[in-house]
């Protein structure tokens, strides 16, 4: 069977024009940048150096990065010498798409030295969404959970991770669904080999490898709480990312809001954010991070350092779409192909918690495979259907 260190599927990348990547570039992107000057006072030297990166991404050729980048030799070792001169959709999708919000960093001066260092340029959008009515209504709700059994409150939170998914910004901007249909858009459902496997043995560690901060993390944030109050994990590493990426990937500021609100939320929602708080402060749940989560390569190519911090997880949650794309290889793989075999490069047991935003896709049946190809491309990036898949 195809694993990803002999890769028998080719490499997903942008050229087709009209396919789902070249459409990030040249539809999703525009509409992003424009989100992020009109979203913060940015002077005309940042308005400047955005527009240059558009031209560039939409109809020039991959540039180097900045004179003086601090990351210059991280790139140079993720392969930015190999890509230099390709026009950004001949590159591949996961490779390219990285280093254009990289280079989006820089063009709006996150790097510093100067007044927009370390300014999120999404911090408006991601502000927007945590404080948002819906967030209010979404953290009631965890007030019925009471009326539940425990397997159903597990059940409960791990879809709401799940379903969590599905907010993320950068897809919403073209249009993406406000929601998938919990009953029918579920093609792989795991959910009781995640259960079983926390079963399985004495309580461990938890590491859970988010994805996007606001309406995502909060139910995450929930999940790991459930975990760690009901003894299921010994404690809990929440991985976030080094510096804004892909719009609303959560850094250690959107996990520290999102504790805050859910601290000083009413009800249920403010027990756990009171466990939460307990939690960080023991250090039972730890805020994590590192470079490569940021770094444009699937995670079979991860250092050793954070290989072997993982290897010591009882049980890994990668989250997303973007995380997905990462772990099982952003490749034309055949929907079939097991998802045992394109993770077992993967250090810990690991769980995908992923809305299907993007073309790859893996470990479908081949019953469920062709129902939806019969349907045409779309199910693949719609944002309607999404899985739960494990490696115990
Ligand atoms: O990882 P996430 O937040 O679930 O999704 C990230 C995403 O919106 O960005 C990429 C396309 O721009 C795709 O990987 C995916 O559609």
């Amino acid at each position: 069977m195809p694993s990803q260190s002999e890769p028998a599927a080719p490499v997903i990348t942008g050229g087709e024009p009209g396919s789902f990547p070249w459409r990030v570039f040249h539809e999703r992107h525009p509409v992003l940048l424009r989100q992020v000057l009109d979203g913060l006072p940015y002077g005309p030297e940042q308005r400047r150096a955005v527009e240059r990166l558009l031209a560039e991404s939409t109809g020039g050729v991959i540039g180097p990065l900045e004179d003086g980048a601090r990351d210059a030799a991280a790139w140079d070792a993720w392969g930015l010498g190999d890509q230099l001169g390709l026009r950004w959709t001949d590159a591949p999708f996961l490779w390219a798409e990285s280093y254009f919000y990289r280079r989006l960093l820089a063009a709006v001066g996150w790097f510093g030295p100067g007044p927009w260092q370390g300014v999120d340029p999404f911090g408006p959008v991601k502000a927007a969404e945590l404080g948002s009515p819906a967030v209010d209504e979404e953290l009631a709700a965890l007030d019925g959970l009471g009326t539940l059994t425990d397997a159903q409150q597990d059940d409960a939170l791990l879809r709401s991770a799940l379903w969590g998914n599905r907010a993320d910004l950068s897809f919403r901007l073209t249009g993406g669904p406000a929601s998938g249909d919990p009953r029918t858009g579920l093609l792989c459902d795991d959910g009781a080999r995640f259960w079983a496997a926390l079963r399985s043995g004495p309580p461990g560690r938890l590491a859970l490898i988010a994805d996007n901060a606001g309406r995502e993390l909060l139910p995450d944030l929930v999940l790991i709480d459930r975990l760690l109050s009901t003894g299921r994990a010994s404690s809990a590493h929440l991985y976030v990312k080094p510096q804004p990426y892909y719009v609303s990937d959560a850094t250690t500021a959107d996990a520290v809001a999102a504790a805050e609100r859910l601290l000083h939320a009413p009800g249920a929602a403010g027990a756990v954010g009171q466990r939460l708080r307990e939690a960080l402060t023991s250090g039972a749940l730890e805020i994590r991070t590192h470079p490569f989560l940021c770094a444009p390569l699937p995670f079979d190519a991860m250092p050793g350092d954070l290989r072997a911090e993982l290897s010591s997880a009882a049980m890994a949650v990668v989250k997303g779409d973007l995380n997905y794309r990462r772990l099982v290889g952003d490749r034309h793989w055949p929907a079939t192909t097991p998802f045992a075999d394109l993770t077992a490069h993967f250090p810990a047991p690991v769980a995908a918690l992923r809305t299907l935003k993007s073309d790859v896709a893996a470990g479908l049946d081949a019953a469920t495979a062709a129902r939806l190809d019969a349907t045409g491309p779309g199910w693949r990036t719609s944002g309607r259907h999404a899985v739960i898949q494990v490696r115990a």
